[in-house]
């Protein structure tokens, strides 16, 4: 079988619709599973049109120091292209533990395969996922006053993972079912089954300029295209490889994720990679400082694929953000959140939240896959230690009453790696915060999880939420324009949400934001923002928990 090889397109299980509403198969519109009964939207075979009126308050300062909030209310139109694309995803890093478990998993599924564990059958799933395992509230029952939920999947119409064509690069040059061994993730019984499937797939050779990822690094580097440092022709090679894929496998999108080893930060170094025209000219110029995801994150954006950075390093340096920008391109970053961060933005929101003044946290987690070899070495360390240490920033700002300003909590991060436990990662952490009359509270949380099957789901959302916003559009709505497009022109065209896909904050550690925007590290909140404006694009309102038809009667 030739190199770069991908999972086979099948339909999800072959027993019933593959994406929501897919009645029809990958690549056509495909019918809603359900239709909001109002004026403000409007479906057609190809669209579905909302208006939405968004309501926020503004705050300004009155007389006497006492303040002024206004209700303000925006109106939108959105409009959503219900064409399911054939989507091909390619992850920089596939011969990884999280490219090779995250394929095996999407394989698994699409086969509905079954295996034997030490506890019995196992069936493949896609748990971890909120997109495919977690529900949404559609509205409360006309009859019975229950709550309506739908699986998150069914709310628009999106890719289903059984149906993404997977492939990718890697330094490393080993067949998908080798490096699928080397992980040390999967049990052998499933490995036996995926076995045929993945050893026909190979990486594509990929960049390595050794400077940037620790040098423990180097003897697996066997799969390169030459040279060592930043130049056109590795953009151009990357863009290649974007087309050919996409044409080897007539696929309608395709998105691109850095799942490959955590690079050191770059510097910032005006003239260089500061500005868009900087950055092209460093790389013509074959700067060193130029990092190998930076030179993905590039040539993604001149191809006009979506690159999302799932490791914590600063790829998306000014002049990445902004050639992104100038080329209408979608980006996201960066870190994946998979656990130990995942419960900080939950539980540190909780305690703040509930009035205790979280005073420090200790986070330690000792790991031994090659994730945390790589982290061993200190300036790729420091790329994660920037990306875990800053996610409870803005829940401790906003509490005016029980921090002064500019007042943290304590707080450390430590990663050790210790082979013998490989993929199993083990994170210890202990909040400390004061309670009523000067009491102590301490909670101490061990989280024991296999770190490749945490991650693999949160790729898979990454793709899916990603892919969907390139469908959706805005535009301001005209009064007397209608929401049916008759009166377009009088509008003023639709466009595409910023660059900056900060939508997915939910599944980043560090959530990269359009500039000057600010960062929203709660998880309830990010979780609030995804479900909402998917909402919003079906002429939805946020999902408010008032329950009013429960309390007055
Ligand atoms: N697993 C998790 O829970 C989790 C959470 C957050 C972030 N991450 C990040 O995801 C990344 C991948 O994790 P993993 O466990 O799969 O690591 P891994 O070391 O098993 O895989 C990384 C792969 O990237 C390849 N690689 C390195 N440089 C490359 C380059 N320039 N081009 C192409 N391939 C290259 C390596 O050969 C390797 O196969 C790491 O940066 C990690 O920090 C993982
Ligand atoms: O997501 P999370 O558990 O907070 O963070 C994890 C780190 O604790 C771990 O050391 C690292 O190797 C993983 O890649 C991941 O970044």
């Amino acid at each position: 079988m030739a190199p770069h090889a991908e999972t086979d397109v099948g339909s999800a299980n072959g027993d019933g619709p593959s994406s929501n509403g897919a009645v029809a198969s990958n690549g056509s519109a495909v019918r809603p599973r359900f239709t909001v009964n109002s004026p403000n939207v409007v479906y057609s075979d190809a669209e579905i049109r909302s208006k939405y009126t968004y309501r926020t308050a503004m705050v300004t300062e009155g007389e006497n120091g006492t303040r002024v909030v206004t209700p303000r209310e925006t109106v939108y139109d959105f409009k959503v292209d219900t064409k399911v694309p054939k989507l091909g995803v390619m992850l920089v890093g596939w011969g990884g533990n999280n490219g090779t478990t995250v394929t095996a998993g999407i394989i698994a599924n699409r086969r509905g395969l079954v295996w034997e564990t030490r506890n019995g059958l196992q069936a493949a799933n896609y748990y971890g996922s909120v997109v495919m395992g977690s529900t949404l509230k559609l509205g409360t029952d006309a009859k019975t006053l229950e709550d309506v939920n739908i699986p998150f999947h069914d709310v628009l119409p999106m890719v289903h993972p059984n149906d993404l064509v997977v492939g990718g690069w890697d330094i490393s040059g080993l067949n998908l079912a080798e490096a699928m061994d080397r992980a040390k993730v999967l049990e052998p019984t499933l490995k036996a089954l995926v076995r045929k499937e993945m050893a026909e797939m190979v990486p594509f050779p990929s960049i390595y300029y050794p400077d940037f990822i620790a040098a423990n690094q180097e003897d697996r580097a066997d799969n390169l295209i030459p040279g060592s440092k930043a130049c056109m022709a590795h953009v151009d090679q990357i863009r290649k490889d974007i087309r050919d894929f996409k044409a080897a496998n007539t696929l309608d999108k395709v998105i691109v994720q850095w799942t490959a080893n955590t690079e050191r930060y770059a510097d910032i170094i005006p003239g260089v990679n500061d500005t868009a025209d900087n950055l092209l000219k460093a790389i013509e110029a074959g700067h060193e400082e130029v990092s190998p995801s930076t030179v993905f994150a590039v040539a993604c954006a001149l191809e006009g694929a979506p690159f999302i950075n799932g490791s914590p390093q600063n790829t998306f340096v000014p002049g990445a953000i902004e050639l992104a920008e100038k080329h209408g391109a979608f980006i996201g970053g960066d870190d994946f959140k998979s656990g130990q961060t995942k419960m900080k933005s939950a539980l540190v929101d909780f305690l703040i939240n509930a009035g205790i003044k979280l005073t420090s946290i200790a986070s330690y987690n000792h790991l031994g896959n090659n994730d945390g070899k790589n982290l061993s070495s200190h300036k790729q360390f420091r790329s994660k230690e920037i990306s875990k240490s800053n996610v409870v920033d803005d829940m401790v700002a906003a509490n005016s009453v029980l921090y002064a300003k500019d007042e943290h909590p304590d707080h450390i991060v430590v990663i050790k790696y210790v082979p013998a436990v490989g993929d199993s990662k083990r994170a210890m952490d202990e909040y400390c915060g004061e309670i009523f009359l000067g009491g102590h509270q301490t909670i101490s949380i061990t989280n024991v999880c296999e770190d490749s099957l945490l991650a693999s789901p949160l790729i898979i959302d990454l793709v899916v939420v990603a892919e969907l916003m390139t469908r959706v559009q805005w535009r301001l709505h005209a009064e007397g324009g209608g929401n049916d497009g008759s009166a377009e022109s009088a509008q003023g065209g639709y466009k595409s949400f910023h660059s900056v896909l900060s939508v997915l904050s939910y599944m980043l550690k560090a959530p990269l934001t359009p500039p000057g925007t600010p960062v929203v590290n709660s998880l309830a909140k990010q979780r609030a923002a995804l479900a909402n404006i998917f909402r919003a694009c079906v002429g939805l309102e946020p999902e408010n928990d008032m329950t009013l038809e429960h309390k007055l009667f």
